[in-house]
Protein backbone atom coordinates (compact mmCIF):
# COMPACT_ATOMS: atom_id res chain seq x y z
CA UNK A 1 0.00 0.00 0.00
CA UNK A 2 1.23 3.30 -0.84
CA UNK A 3 1.73 6.32 1.66
CA UNK A 4 -1.29 8.07 -0.20
CA UNK A 5 -3.36 5.06 0.14
CA UNK A 6 -2.89 4.41 3.74
CA UNK A 7 -3.56 8.20 4.05
CA UNK A 8 -7.07 7.77 2.57
CA UNK A 9 -7.84 4.32 4.74
CA UNK A 10 -7.23 6.05 7.71
CA UNK A 11 -8.54 9.62 6.90
CA UNK A 12 -12.25 7.67 5.76
CA UNK A 13 -13.68 8.60 9.02
CA UNK A 14 -13.10 12.28 8.25
CA UNK A 15 -14.20 12.11 4.23
CA UNK A 16 -17.35 10.12 5.27
CA UNK A 17 -18.50 12.78 7.40
CA UNK A 18 -17.72 15.23 5.04
CA UNK A 19 -20.02 13.42 2.55
CA UNK A 20 -22.71 13.67 4.92
CA UNK A 21 -22.45 17.15 6.17
CA UNK A 22 -25.74 19.19 5.46
CA UNK A 23 -23.94 21.61 3.62
CA UNK A 24 -22.06 19.07 0.99
CA UNK A 25 -26.02 17.42 0.97
CA UNK A 26 -27.76 20.74 0.44
CA UNK A 27 -25.19 21.01 -3.03
CA UNK A 28 -26.20 17.44 -3.96
CA UNK A 29 -29.84 18.45 -3.52
CA UNK A 30 -30.17 21.96 -4.71
CA UNK A 31 -31.13 23.87 -1.65
CA UNK A 32 -29.13 25.98 0.78
CA UNK A 33 -30.09 28.70 2.80
CA UNK A 34 -28.59 31.59 1.00
CA UNK A 35 -26.53 33.05 3.67
CA UNK A 36 -24.99 30.13 4.65
CA UNK A 37 -23.91 30.13 0.97
CA UNK A 38 -22.95 33.71 0.82
CA UNK A 39 -20.66 32.84 4.09
CA UNK A 40 -18.70 30.05 2.45
CA UNK A 41 -18.00 32.20 -0.82
CA UNK A 42 -16.85 34.98 1.46
CA UNK A 43 -14.67 32.79 3.18
CA UNK A 44 -13.38 30.94 0.40
CA UNK A 45 -12.55 33.52 -1.46
CA UNK A 46 -9.74 34.47 0.88
CA UNK A 47 -8.86 30.72 1.48
CA UNK A 48 -8.16 30.43 -2.10
CA UNK A 49 -5.91 33.34 -1.90
CA UNK A 50 -4.27 31.65 0.53
CA UNK A 51 -4.03 28.76 -0.79
CA UNK A 52 -2.18 30.61 -3.90
CA UNK A 53 0.28 31.56 -1.86
CA UNK A 54 1.04 28.09 -1.02
CA UNK A 55 1.41 26.74 -4.30
CA UNK A 56 4.33 29.94 -4.70
CA UNK A 57 5.99 28.70 -1.09
CA UNK A 58 5.93 24.99 -3.10
CA UNK A 59 7.23 26.58 -5.52
CA UNK A 60 10.52 27.80 -3.16
CA UNK A 61 10.45 24.36 -1.88
CA UNK A 62 10.86 22.76 -5.11
CA UNK A 63 14.26 21.32 -6.95
CA UNK A 64 12.57 20.01 -10.41
CA UNK A 65 11.53 22.26 -13.24
CA UNK A 66 8.59 20.06 -13.69
CA UNK A 67 7.55 20.73 -10.09
CA UNK A 68 7.56 24.34 -10.15
CA UNK A 69 5.64 24.34 -13.90
CA UNK A 70 3.11 22.28 -12.04
CA UNK A 71 2.62 24.40 -8.88
CA UNK A 72 2.83 27.73 -11.10
CA UNK A 73 0.14 26.25 -13.37
CA UNK A 74 -2.32 25.37 -10.70
CA UNK A 75 -2.08 29.09 -9.84
CA UNK A 76 -3.27 30.07 -13.03
CA UNK A 77 -6.51 27.57 -12.28
CA UNK A 78 -7.76 29.00 -9.26
CA UNK A 79 -7.51 32.23 -10.99
CA UNK A 80 -8.84 31.39 -13.81
CA UNK A 81 -10.77 28.43 -13.63
CA UNK A 82 -11.93 27.97 -10.18
CA UNK A 83 -14.03 31.48 -9.98
CA UNK A 84 -16.03 29.41 -11.91
CA UNK A 85 -17.88 27.22 -9.12
CA UNK A 86 -18.34 30.12 -6.94
CA UNK A 87 -19.84 32.24 -9.84
CA UNK A 88 -22.44 29.34 -9.39
CA UNK A 89 -23.09 30.03 -6.07
CA UNK A 90 -23.37 33.43 -6.45
CA UNK A 91 -25.89 33.04 -9.56
CA UNK A 92 -27.86 30.66 -6.99
CA UNK A 93 -28.20 33.75 -4.11
CA UNK A 94 -28.11 36.56 -6.82
CA UNK A 95 -25.27 38.50 -5.00
CA UNK A 96 -22.62 39.97 -7.43
CA UNK A 97 -19.14 38.05 -6.54
CA UNK A 98 -17.59 41.37 -6.46
CA UNK A 99 -19.91 41.76 -2.56
CA UNK A 100 -18.43 38.68 -1.46
CA UNK A 101 -14.58 39.60 -1.53
CA UNK A 102 -12.29 40.88 0.77
CA UNK A 103 -14.25 39.95 4.54
CA UNK A 104 -12.05 38.57 6.84
CA UNK A 105 -11.74 35.27 7.28
CA UNK A 106 -13.94 33.51 9.93
CA UNK A 107 -12.19 31.71 12.78
CA UNK A 108 -12.31 27.98 11.37
CA UNK A 109 -11.21 29.31 8.08
CA UNK A 110 -8.27 31.85 9.95
CA UNK A 111 -7.40 28.21 11.75
CA UNK A 112 -7.47 26.12 8.63
CA UNK A 113 -4.86 29.14 6.82
CA UNK A 114 -2.70 28.96 9.85
CA UNK A 115 -2.19 25.67 9.99
CA UNK A 116 -1.14 25.11 6.28
CA UNK A 117 1.42 28.09 6.70
CA UNK A 118 2.77 27.03 9.82
CA UNK A 119 3.33 23.48 8.01
CA UNK A 120 5.04 25.43 4.83
CA UNK A 121 7.44 27.03 7.25
CA UNK A 122 8.59 24.05 8.13
CA UNK A 123 10.53 23.79 4.42
CA UNK A 124 9.81 20.65 3.34
CA UNK A 125 8.01 19.79 -0.33
CA UNK A 126 6.50 17.01 1.48
CA UNK A 127 5.41 18.24 4.38
CA UNK A 128 3.64 21.10 2.23
CA UNK A 129 1.76 19.15 -0.16
CA UNK A 130 0.92 16.81 2.55
CA UNK A 131 -0.90 19.68 4.55
CA UNK A 132 -2.55 20.97 0.92
CA UNK A 133 -3.90 17.77 -0.63
CA UNK A 134 -6.84 17.61 1.28
CA UNK A 135 -7.92 20.67 -0.33
CA UNK A 136 -8.68 19.32 -4.20
CA UNK A 137 -8.44 15.57 -2.50
CA UNK A 138 -12.18 16.01 -0.56
CA UNK A 139 -13.69 18.17 -3.24
CA UNK A 140 -12.88 16.07 -6.47
CA UNK A 141 -14.54 12.71 -4.02
CA UNK A 142 -17.35 15.06 -3.25
CA UNK A 143 -17.93 15.94 -6.63
CA UNK A 144 -17.99 12.25 -7.83
CA UNK A 145 -19.84 11.49 -4.83
CA UNK A 146 -22.91 14.14 -5.74
CA UNK A 147 -22.47 12.98 -9.51
CA UNK A 148 -23.02 9.79 -8.51
CA UNK A 149 -26.10 9.76 -6.09
CA UNK A 150 -28.42 13.10 -7.53
CA UNK A 151 -26.79 12.82 -11.50
CA UNK A 152 -27.37 16.60 -11.91
CA UNK A 153 -28.59 17.83 -15.23
CA UNK A 154 -27.86 21.18 -16.40
CA UNK A 155 -31.00 22.64 -14.43
CA UNK A 156 -29.84 21.67 -10.94
CA UNK A 157 -28.67 24.59 -9.53
CA UNK A 158 -25.40 24.07 -8.60
CA UNK A 159 -24.57 22.19 -11.69
CA UNK A 160 -21.18 23.81 -12.29
CA UNK A 161 -20.20 23.62 -9.06
CA UNK A 162 -20.59 19.49 -8.83
CA UNK A 163 -19.23 19.37 -12.73
CA UNK A 164 -16.71 21.73 -12.12
CA UNK A 165 -15.46 19.27 -9.01
CA UNK A 166 -15.90 15.81 -10.66
CA UNK A 167 -14.11 16.65 -13.70
CA UNK A 168 -10.68 15.86 -15.30
CA UNK A 169 -8.95 19.07 -14.20
CA UNK A 170 -9.27 18.54 -10.44
CA UNK A 171 -8.34 14.98 -10.40
CA UNK A 172 -5.00 15.77 -12.41
CA UNK A 173 -4.31 18.35 -9.76
CA UNK A 174 -4.88 15.93 -7.10
CA UNK A 175 -3.23 13.02 -8.91
CA UNK A 176 0.31 14.88 -9.15
CA UNK A 177 0.03 15.85 -5.52
CA UNK A 178 -0.70 11.94 -5.09
CA UNK A 179 2.25 11.09 -6.81
CA UNK A 180 4.80 13.82 -5.31
CA UNK A 181 3.41 13.04 -2.18
CA UNK A 182 4.43 9.59 -1.93
CA UNK A 183 7.50 10.35 -3.37
CA UNK A 184 8.71 13.09 -1.09
CA UNK A 185 7.28 10.23 1.72
CA UNK A 186 9.63 7.22 0.66
CA UNK A 187 12.54 10.01 0.53
CA UNK A 188 11.98 11.57 4.03
CA UNK A 189 12.52 10.00 7.41
CA UNK A 190 9.95 8.37 9.54
CA UNK A 191 9.28 11.35 12.15
CA UNK A 192 8.75 13.60 9.16
CA UNK A 193 6.49 11.31 7.56
CA UNK A 194 4.65 11.08 10.87
CA UNK A 195 4.49 15.01 10.53
CA UNK A 196 2.91 14.63 7.06
CA UNK A 197 0.55 12.25 8.37
CA UNK A 198 -0.60 14.50 11.28
CA UNK A 199 -0.47 17.83 8.61
CA UNK A 200 -2.81 16.11 5.90
CA UNK A 201 -5.17 14.85 8.67
CA UNK A 202 -5.95 18.26 10.57
CA UNK A 203 -6.36 19.82 6.84
CA UNK A 204 -9.00 16.88 6.66
CA UNK A 205 -10.70 18.05 10.03
CA UNK A 206 -10.24 21.53 9.07
CA UNK A 207 -11.83 20.68 5.27
CA UNK A 208 -15.09 19.34 7.77
CA UNK A 209 -14.86 22.30 9.96
CA UNK A 210 -14.86 24.79 6.97
CA UNK A 211 -18.20 23.08 5.85
CA UNK A 212 -19.33 23.49 9.58
CA UNK A 213 -18.22 27.19 9.38
CA UNK A 214 -20.37 27.84 6.49
CA UNK A 215 -23.69 25.86 7.60
CA UNK A 216 -23.40 27.77 10.84
CA UNK A 217 -22.22 31.05 10.06
CA UNK A 218 -19.56 30.94 12.44
CA UNK A 219 -18.15 34.06 13.21
CA UNK A 220 -15.71 35.92 15.71
CA UNK A 221 -17.00 36.39 19.26
CA UNK A 222 -16.95 40.33 18.81
CA UNK A 223 -18.26 40.49 15.45
CA UNK A 224 -15.91 42.14 13.14
CA UNK A 225 -17.99 42.37 9.47
CA UNK A 226 -17.85 38.76 8.03
CA UNK A 227 -21.90 38.83 8.50
CA UNK A 228 -22.57 42.45 7.41
C1 LIG B 1 -11.92 25.14 1.89
C2 LIG B 1 -11.73 24.63 0.51
N1 LIG B 1 -11.22 23.41 0.33
C3 LIG B 1 -11.04 22.94 -0.92
C4 LIG B 1 -11.37 23.68 -2.02
C5 LIG B 1 -11.19 23.12 -3.40
O1 LIG B 1 -10.29 23.86 -4.10
C6 LIG B 1 -11.91 24.96 -1.80
N2 LIG B 1 -12.26 25.74 -2.83
N3 LIG B 1 -12.09 25.40 -0.53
Amino acid sequence: MTFTEDLRRENDDIFQAIFNHPFVRGLGEGELQDDAVAHYVKADYEYLNTFMQLYGTAVSQSKKREDIAFFQGQIAFVLGDEIHPHRNLCDYIGVPYEELKGFPMPPTADHYRTHMKSVATEGLLGKTIAAMLPCPWTYQEIGRELKKEFAPETNHPFYEWIEFYANDSITETTDYLLKRLDEEAEAASLEDRQLMKEAFRKSCQLEYAFWEMSYTKEDWPVAEGVLK
